[in-house]
């Protein structure tokens, strides 16, 4: 019997408004929020009450319908500009995650195609909305695409290590690195996946760990030092994880831990592979070194998950991401095959297909 995954969706757009599953609060709570306006879009990517690279594109899509939809314009040109005023508005909301730009980019170029073609504001405003909607859709495909390609890597039986939540509720549906782990499941392989619970959000523990576990699928929760452990025992096959940006040499932006993980798989002879849709690979962006890494409040670490763990005023350090070196990338997974070095020449070609 195939066993379907049956998705907790994280943003949707229903009854004619965005609403969010509010991930601050899982897994506790499974509660929804209706965003009326632009800042509310705002402050729910930035104080990640949706967060995911794709999510966060697939967001701030309809936030900028969300911003507009009620605008006076007379004329496409004004509401064309509105649009921008907007886009440029969420732009500031999350600095690592490219879909938040790419995403924000095609919103931009549908009102520009809307005012060439002489458009009316509201039939530019009903496009608006089709192209968010095509955004959500596309990013779905796209993630079981990338899923089918990286079970060609996987067996039935096989133990993989993930970090932080590169799963269904950072994307439309499947995750993008937890996508073969769905796709393994429907077809009733027994798949063994230990989730890092990345601090200081703990996205893997509140978020990889109770969405894989809803699902029925074999999951560990272990804690970000147990990895080297996990991997000595021989328990780990494949490292599979999600991003945020690959620049074009294929160095890796991702949840900080990420790169450290890189490391000890190397020294475990454990491939690392990443799960990657075209909406994250920015061949703008030349090296890992020009991708702005987020550095988030120390309140984060001192008072992250509601108590005190850390004298006040301590200094903190909290960047949000880290880049893992192309050097220790064994493959980057797309939704259009899997990818290997030389990354530079690999990634341009697949924009050229
Ligand atoms: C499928 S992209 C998921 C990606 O986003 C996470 O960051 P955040 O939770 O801060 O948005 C993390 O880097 C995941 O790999």
């Amino acid at each position: 019997m195939t066993k379907t995954y049956q998705p907790l969706r994280s943003v949707r757009w229903e009854d004619d408004e965005l609403v969010l599953l509010d991930q601050t609060k899982l897994p506790e709570q499974t509660e929804f929020l209706t965003l009326k306006d632009v800042k509310q879009v705002w402050d729910a990517i930035e104080r990640l009450k949706v967060r995911g690279a794709p999510a966060i594109g697939i967001t701030a899509a309809y936030g900028v319908y969300v911003a507009v939809r009620h605008f006076p314009a007379a004329t496409a040109e004004e509401l064309l500009a509105e649009v921008k005023k907007q886009a440029d508005y969420l732009a500031t909301s999350r600095p690592t995650a490219v879909n938040l730009f790419w995403a924000l980019n095609r919103m931009v170029k549908i009102a520009e195609i809307a005012t060439a073609q002489g458009q009316s504001p509201e039939a530019m405003k009903r496009m608006l909305l089709v192209e968010a909607q095509a955004i959500q859709a596309e990013d779905e495909a796209v993630c079981r695409a990338i899923g089918e390609h990286a079970l060609t890597l996987f067996s039935d039986g096989i133990g993989v290590l993930t970090h932080c939540n590169a799963g269904g509720l950072a994307t439309a549906k499947y995750g993008t690195a937890t996508a073969p782990m769905y796709l393994a499941h429907e077809k009733g392989w027994k798949i063994k996946v230990f989730a890092d619970e990345t601090r200081p959000v703990l996205q893997g523990a509140r978020l990889t760990a109770y969405e894989l576990q809803q699902a029925g699928i074999d999951v560990t929760l272990i804690c970000d030092n147990m990895a080297a452990k996990v991997m000595a025992n021989g328990w780990v096959q494949a490292v599979i994880v999600g991003t945020d940006r690959v620049a074009a040499n294929g160095d890796v932006a991702n949840k900080i831990g990420t790169y450290g993980l890189a490391v000890l798989a190397r020294a475990h002879n454990i491939p690392f592979y990443v799960a990657a849709p075209l909406s994250s690979i920015d061949l703008n962006t030349p090296t890992g070194k020009e991708i702005p890494i987020e550095e988030r409040e120390a309140d984060e670490i001192i008072r992250g998950m509601g108590r005190q763990i850390a004298p006040n005023d301590i200094k903190v350090y909290n960047p949000a991401f880290d880049v893992t070196p192309h050097e220790l990338v064994t493959a980057i997974i797309t939704e259009k095959g899997i990818v290997r070095a030389p990354y530079k020449e690999n990634l341009r070609a697949l924009f050229e297909k």
